[in-house]
């Protein structure tokens, strides 16, 4: 018994108030102790009780709050409660960073991260199977297509559980930015109907404000150094590969004994590289104003100078057929517009791949997958809980909005995009069965792809600097709350979490490789740094170079409206020609520098301010993170300065922190 002090903080946010009288509870190990009414709470503030408490409570366990609503219910954002009472437990901190919506009780366990098998007493059992429950019900996988990996229920952003939902500062910069784009668009569209691209130089009236990149873009992009340095470090570094032989589909007619030549002597020399876009083969292409588009499934083979340049050294354009001559080679040495229409095909093709795939699938769809799971699987003073969720932030609302205004029907993709209406789907259902746990891990991946001694890829040479700062981060983590591999094993909610990602989530995904269980806590650490570099780097680097390498349209075509060349015989009204018109072209300018421009709302990997964690021991294992982040991320300042072409979108200052565009 004796007098306790109450502090409650309420979000900072414009609607994070309420009008709603709160009700406190306190629940300690011997009782439970009426705190009376708070009045409503105001945003941005911290509101303070002062209670005496008859009885002895013991340690604090939990907070119980519930809003009384009088006329209206109006949702509050609750980020934290402390409590100062007698006794040695200091300032108890009750984490909350949630809407408290309606007239329910909640339950805010004391900020200590515990398992299972942390709690002997169950003091917390009930707590957390009926927090879990509750989560399950709110928390539903949908469905939107068959054959890919799960999303979170709700066809609008109206659907989602309101925890999920932009803050008004995100939502005002969303909606206001989409808005003007689309105003601009709309605008130049009617001022400039009648101009039309003639020349390839017409497309700089489709200019953004150019990045530093994207001017280099614009200068160099006919160059083939600059084509083959995108395979490692442009807006797609994920399909290049080191050869382990000619590819089989590389038909070498009479006449190309020279380049057959000089491909063994790159692929003997272990420098041949292959970028391989058989995933489009066959792909049916959309249909926009009654205009046919078109989709190729090049196939590029490269070099590995010395220097670290890769250069291209043949394109197939498409696939052999049965019964069909042999698809025409390009080369370097070919005509100029014939071996830039080929170097145009490929990038449109990367663009499609790189956006579908590696964007989409890999970053934000996967990064959902491990978001709903979670939602559903641990309770919120689970350690794996407080370690995942701040990189969930606004994740689950963004792909709702893809799904429903970008890859939906008769959105951005059916409208200017030549795998659109459908297409699209069939790449993403396609991609699922690459989705293997050894591609999400960079350093298998890496080596799968022959790339770990290439020092050029500086994509991979960042993505593994970031993969180990995030793998100490974890490690450090695991290590306060698992003392052993039998503590992981022996944790029920942790192996319910992970086969709910692999088995449900990632839909059987165990046949790619990805755990059902988790039996040590090496492979704890490894699916927790997966999971992480994930939801931050992984998207990071597939989603920041879209403004420095789309802007310029001829470098990352949307569309292509002729057919792949069939002879060398080209103009450049051919490639004009083929290129997006000025309609689509100011589309994927206008969406492209909407999702690629700079985040005014945004926290930076490592950087949440929410506390999950009361105990001292995480807050020292963040604190190291945040440092580590910061010497790399001045280390590649560095780097960068040096460099003719920076890498940035792995530098940690411009990685967010979960998937939020
Ligand atoms: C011209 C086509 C541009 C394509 C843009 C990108 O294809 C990429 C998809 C990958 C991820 C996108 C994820 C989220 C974006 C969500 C909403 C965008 C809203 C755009 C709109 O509403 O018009
Ligand atoms: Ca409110
Ligand atoms: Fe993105």
């Amino acid at each position: 018994m004796g007098k306790y002090t109450i502090r409650v903080a309420t979000g900072s946010s414009l609607l994070a108030g309420s009008s709603n009288c709160v009700q406190l509870w306190l629940v300690g190990e011997h009782g439970e102790a009426d705190l009376g009414k708070l009045l409503p709470p105001l945003p941005g503030k911290e509101t303070e009780l002062k209670v005496e408490v008859p009885l002895y409570l013991g340690r604090l366990l939990l907070v119980k709050l519930r809003k009384r609503k009088l006329l209206l219910d109006s949702d509050w954002f609750c980020k934290w409660i402390t409590v100062q009472g007698p006794g040695t437990q200091g300032e108890a901190f009750f984490p909350c960073y949630r809407w408290v919506q309606g007239d329910g009780i909640i339950c805010l366990p004391e900020g200590t991260a515990l398992t299972v098998s942390d709690d002997p007493q169950n003091l917390f059992k009930t707590q957390r199977e009926q927090e879990v429950e509750a989560r399950k019900t709110v928390y539903r996988w949908g469905s939107w297509k068959d054959g890919l990996i799960l999303p979170i229920a709700g066809s609008s952003r109206q659907d989602l559980p309101r925890d999920q939902r932009f803050l008004e500062d995100k939502d005002l910069d969303f909606n206001f930015s989409l808005a003007k784009g689309l105003k601009d668009l709309a605008i130049k569209g009617t001022l400039e109907l009648a101009i039309c691209v003639k020349r390839l130089e017409d497309f700089k009236k489709v200019l953004v404000k150019k990045t530093p990149l994207a001017a280099r873009v614009l200068d160099c992009w006919k160059d083939d150094a600059l084509f083959g340095y995108q395979f490692l470090n442009g807006a797609n570094p994920m399909l290049v590969r080191r050869s382990k032989s000619l590819p089989a589909r590389l038909l070498l007619s009479p006449g190309m004994e020279d380049l057959q030549t000089q491909l063994e002597k790159e692929l003997q020399a272990g420098t041949l590289f292959e970028a391989d876009f058989s995933l489009l083969d066959g792909i049916k292409p959309n249909v926009i104003m009654f205009q046919q588009q078109y989709v190729a499934a090049p196939l590029v083979m490269l070099r590995l100078q010395p220097d670290g340049k890769l250069l291209p050294m043949v394109i197939q354009l498409q696939p052999p057929r049965h019964g069909s001559p042999p698809p025409l080679l390009f080369l370097p040495s070919d005509p100029p517009m014939a071996w830039l229409l080929a170097k145009i095909w490929v990038r449109s093709s990367d663009f499609q791949v790189h956006q579908l795939q590696s964007h989409l699938l890999r970053g934000h769809l996967v990064a959902e997958v491990i978001s709903v799971a979670t939602m559903r699987s641990l309770p919120s003073l689970h350690p794996i809980y407080k370690l995942l969720i701040p990189h969930f932030n606004y994740t689950m609302e963004i792909n709702t909005l893809a799904r429903s205004t970008l890859v939906s029907e008769y959105g951005i993709f059916d409208l200017v995009v030549s795998t659109g209406s459908g297409g699209h789907v069939d790449i993403l259902q396609r991609a699922v069965s690459y989705l293997t746990y050894r591609s999400f891990c960079p350093p298998d991946d890496l080596a799968d792809r022959g790339l770990l001694d290439v020092t050029s890829c500086l994509y991979g040479q960042d993505a593994l600097r970031l993969w180990g700062i995030i793998s100490r981060y974890v490690n450090g983590m695991v290590g306060l709350f698992y003392k052993s591999d039998e503590a992981v094993t022996c944790d029920p909610e942790l192996q319910v979490w992970c086969r709910e990602i692999t088995e449900i989530g990632l839909q059987g995904a165990q046949d790619r490789g990805f755990p059902l269980c988790l039996e040590s806590r090496a492979q704890l650490c490894h699916f927790l740094t997966m999971c992480i570099f994930t939801c931050t780097g992984q998207h990071a680097s597939a989603h920041l170079g879209q403004l420095d390498w789309y802007s310029w349209i001829p470098n990352g075509p949307c569309t292509m409206r002729k057919p792949p060349p069939t002879s060398k015989d080209v103009t450049e009204k051919d490639v004009v020609d083929s290129l997006p018109n000025l309609q689509q072209a100011r589309m994927q300018k206008t969406i492209v520098k909407f999702l690629g421009r700079h985040q005014p709302v945004m926290v930076a990997l490592g950087q949440h301010k929410e506390k999950y964690f009361s105990d001292p021991g995480p807050q020292a294992v963040l604190k190291q993170f945040q440092e580590e982040l910061a010497t790399m991320d001045e280390e590649i300042e560095v780097r960068n300065a040096q460099l003719d072409l920076p890498y940035e979108y792995l530098q940690p200052s411009k990685v967010e922190n979960s998937v939020t565009i």
